[in-house]
């Protein structure tokens, strides 16, 4: 039964876990574990999961179509023997090909999910020719990424500006020309699909740094074809019951009002929830997009955090076709085009052994300006621009057109408004603790409020976990890791009324966010 705001009768909750993606169901998890069984979780969409979105495309054999990935697709950063785990992996489960180290992962894994380790190195490169082989040119840029993030780590340790990843990487070496197209595809697709011009140096290497070495440099790709969100459904099953009413589904969140004392949350179809805390999960792409209004108005240092983080667009478009016409023992195909830098990029072949084998599908990837201009045009047209590339990169094949189209329009979905967050140059780690402090009641968490892994399901994964434990702690008048000095967490959140040019290295610490220590696991509740 609804509650309808006009009437006065509020579903009446302690915590309101605001979006149903990671980081809300890990914030349920840690309000579960610390005994706090009164939360309400409200989800716009008909599922859990958020970004880890699928949809049916083509079909196998047998006519059934398969389910491929709209959102995330990879555990990024899987972990080592004996070091740090990817929490994500550790969910990920047993039946994945990873060779070397399956006995570590057997005690590490738990539902099962089906993926397949994915290799940058086996990768060909393509010009408006063909085949051309510039793969030379992928460790020209590997040697001065590493000189450049190492630049990056002195600069932050030592308290100094920050800069662009383009200067960062041209000061070490790397500076393609403006007219050199394949060294342009080569910097597209090193630098995370992304233009490094838009990119932190300090923090674009730190968030690499600390996936791809902390964790480990291994990314295995998911082709579950329940979806890679269902290992967030499996593991919200833990603590709610089937058709559990702390999980209002369908429910789009358009008011936040928030006192000294509580938050009341308004929904589009009138119904209305009273808490003590709010959690905010939503994206970055909704908050910056006013899709939900706050009042009073979220504090200047609030907004001005919100503003100044950047929402990125990735946009996969998958096609396929009846043969498998590109060379099948490849994962990746890079092409060069000779104008246009981030014009249909990169394409990854799905129908490879191991992955979808034989499924004949391949789906190419645009970013940001590109993403934006695909997600307005039509199916058709998307797809002709696309087909010309194809053509010149097998001219001498003949290539039939698609037996299926597909792609997902991230900045339109009122639910996400973009893909996932990037962090821009110029701005230090006390903007970004604007981002992700509490003001008053309501609470922030997501991909986007870790300073360590924004971008990532497992920084989502972090973060609703440390706002569900620093919550709890709150509610029970104690601190989070109350016996460790270093991990200590009591109170609210601090922001930063005044925002410096740079953050100290002294700000490098748990308390914002900077997560490092925080896998050492000393938490009691
Ligand atoms: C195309 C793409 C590729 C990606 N690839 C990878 C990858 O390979 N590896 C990786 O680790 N990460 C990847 N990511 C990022 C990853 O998906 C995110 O970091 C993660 O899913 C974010 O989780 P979250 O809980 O912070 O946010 P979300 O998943 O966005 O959860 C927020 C929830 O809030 C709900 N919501 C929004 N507005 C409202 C409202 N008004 N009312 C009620 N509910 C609302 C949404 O429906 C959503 O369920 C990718 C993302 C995209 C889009």
């Amino acid at each position: 039964v609804p509650h309808q705001a006009q009437q006065g009768t509020c579903k009446k909750t302690k915590v309101a876990i605001l979006g149903g993606g990671v980081a809300g169901i890990t914030a349920a998890q840690a309000l579960t574990n610390a005994s706090v069984h009164d939360f309400t979780i409200i989800e716009y969409r008909d599922t859990i999961g958020g970004r880890a979105w699928h949809k049916p495309f083509g079909k196998d054999k047998d006519g059934k179509p398969y389910n491929i990935e709209m959102g995330a697709n990879w555990v990024q950063g899987l972990g080592n023997p004996g070091g740090a785990q990817n929490p994500i992996w550790v969910l990920v489960g047993l039946r994945n090909l990873f060779g070397r180290t399956q006995a570590y992962f057997k005690q590490a894994q738990k539902y099962g999910l089906k993926t397949h380790y994915s290799n940058y190195d086996n990768v060909s490169t393509y010009n408006k020719d063909g085949y051309s082989d510039y793969s030379h040119l992928l460790d020209l840029y590997e040697d001065a990424y590493d000189i450049a993030s190492q630049n990056a780590g002195e600069i932050l340790t030592q308290n100094l500006q920050d800069q662009n990843a383009k200067s960062g990487l041209a000061l070490a070496g790397w500076n393609p020309k403006p007219f050199d197209m394949e060294a342009q595809a080569v910097d597209w697709w090193s630098w995370g699909c992304l233009f490094p011009l838009e990119s932190s140096l300090v923090f674009g290497c730190a968030g690499d740094n600390l996936t791809s070495n902390y964790f480990s440099d291994h990314d295995n790709f998911v082709l579950d074809q329940r979806g890679f969100n269902i290992i967030f459904k499996k593991m919200a099953s833990t603590f709610l019951r089937k058709n559990d009413p702390r999980l209002l589904l369908n429910t789009q969140v358009t008011n936040i009002t928030y006192t000294d004392d509580g938050v009341t949350v308004l929904n589009k179809d009138g119904s209305c929830v009273e808490a003590d805390y709010a959690i905010v999960t939503f994206s970055l792409g909704v908050l910056q997009n006013d899709a939900v209004q706050f009042s009073p108005k979220l504090p200047d240092w609030k907004q001005e955090a919100i503003q100044k983080f950047t929402m990125g667009t990735y946009t996969k478009i998958f096609f396929q076709f009846n043969e498998t016409f590109w060379p099948s023992e490849t994962q990746y195909h890079l092409y060069a085009d000779p104008v246009t830098r981030g014009w249909y990029p990169i394409w990854q072949s799905l129908s490879t052994p191991g992955f979808l084998q034989d499924s004949n599908i391949i789906f190419v990837t645009v970013t940001n300006e590109f993403a934006y201009r695909a997600e307005r045009q039509t199916d058709e047209e998307t797809k002709k621009e696309a087909m010309e590339v194809l053509r010149k990169m097998f001219p001498e094949k003949e290539i039939p057109e698609p037996t299926a189209f597909m792609y997902p329009r991230w900045t339109q979905e009122p639910w996400a408004y973009g893909s996932y967050s990037n962090w821009p140059p110029a701005t230090s780690l006390e903007m970004h603790q604007n981002l992700r402090a509490n003001a008053g009641r309501v609470w922030f968490a997501g991909e986007a409020t870790s300073p360590t892994f924004f971008g990532f399901l497992h920084g989502a994964y972090f973060e609703g976990l440390d706002a569900g434990r620093q919550i709890a702690a709150i509610m029970q008048n104690r601190c989070v890791n109350a016996n460790s000095t270093k991990l200590r967490e009591c109170g609210p959140r601090k922001h930063y009324e005044t925002l410096h040019g740079t953050s100290p290295y002294s700000d490098y610490t748990i308390l914002n966010g900077w997560a490092v220590d925080s896998f050492i696991d000393t938490n009691s509740d």
